[in-house]
């Protein structure tokens, strides 16, 4: 079944159309990712489908249900991560996510296995704006998930965490569509949508340039591979006799084979003992972004 079908979506502020005559689908149980800089229009985009803002234009059906006007029979069925900035004041930890669950009629051991799924017992009687950026994150997200939504919309989930922290998230969130939830994330970053996402919506001045699968968007690209070879290991002139190598350039990191047959050159290192700290890098979700709109990506 379709979870999300979305056609000919379009909002405007005055001049500026935010969101552009949008479709898009997303099926159910599928991880979405919509990925794009500042001001692309994925806010906007996501509260229109979430029936948080109305549309000028286009139609929205979630779970098989017109979500414009503004349709009640939606809100048990879906989840909205809200802000951290958008918790209840001086609530602590435990009793920020009762009170959700008590909104929806959700007991409170069920707020409190969330709690612990999130990792977060430990901080239960912490307020919570004693709460750290990450572990704000993560009640904010168990608290769009305590009444068991079909469907979840994460807004830039992992926004102002440091490297590690939005790793350290990846697990959570990826957990979260496991049990065949389907889940719907904005982010800004390329490197979380490659990791999570079964498909990748690419937006850019309210448009979605292509929406496919990591995989295929930057197989769609036709970039060659490049592959390194430790410094010492090869000179230039040897690594451009191999087959299959196109050029070839010395970099800090040693010599760097550029090829559209990967498999082969590496089988020809591998038979002259070469392998070791061999590094292979092929197209990323930055260059498909770049042969978009020919711009370099800015988070
Ligand atoms: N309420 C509003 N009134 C006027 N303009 C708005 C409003 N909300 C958003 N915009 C504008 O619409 C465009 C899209 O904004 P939106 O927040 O949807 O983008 P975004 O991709 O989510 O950006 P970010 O990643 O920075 O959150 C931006 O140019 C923004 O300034």
């Amino acid at each position: 079944m379709t979870a999300i079908h979305v056609t000919g979506l379009t909002k405007r502020y005055g001049d500026l159309v935010a969101v552009d005559d949008v479709s898009l689908d997303v099926a159910e149980g599928e991880f979405v990712g919509v990925l794009g800089p500042n001001g692309a229009g994925k806010t906007t985009l996501l509260e229109m489908v979430e029936g948080l803002r109305r549309p000028d234009a286009g139609g929205i059906e979630v779970l098989g249900e017109a979500v414009w006007p503004r349709n009640t029979r939606l809100q048990p069925r879906i989840g909205v991560q809200l802000q951290a900035s958008s918790f209840f004041e001086r609530l602590t930890a435990r009793e920020q996510i009762r009170t959700f669950a008590s909104l929806y009629g959700v007991g409170q051991a069920t707020a409190d296995a969330w709690l612990e799924r999130v990792g977060l017992t430990d901080k239960a009687e912490t307020r919570v704006e004693d709460l750290s950026g990450g572990q704000a994150q993560r009640l904010s997200i168990a608290c769009a998930l305590v009444h068991d939504p079909e469907l979840v919309f994460l807004d830039e989930p992992t926004a102002a965490l440091d490297p590690q922290a939005r790793r350290n998230l990846w697990d959570l969130l990826s957990s979260i569509n496991d049990s065949g939830r389907t889940v719907v994330l904005t982010t800004h970053y390329m490197d979380e949508a490659e990791v999570l996402c079964d498909r990748v919506a690419v937006m850019d001045h309210g448009r979605i340039l292509q929406y496919d699968s990591p995989a295929a968007l930057v197989r769609g690209l036709d970039a060659p591979a490049r592959i390194t070879v430790a410094p010492g290991v090869l000179d230039t002139e040897t690594a451009a006799t191999i087959d299959g190598v196109l050029e070839t350039d010395e970099g800090v990191d040693g010599v760097v084979l550029v090829t559209r047959e990967p498999t082969a050159v590496l089988g020809t290192l591998a038979a002259s003992d070469r392998l070791d700290g061999v590094r292979v890098q092929t197209g990323t979700l930055e260059d498909v972004f770049l042969a978009l709109t020919g711009r370099e990506y800015r988070a």
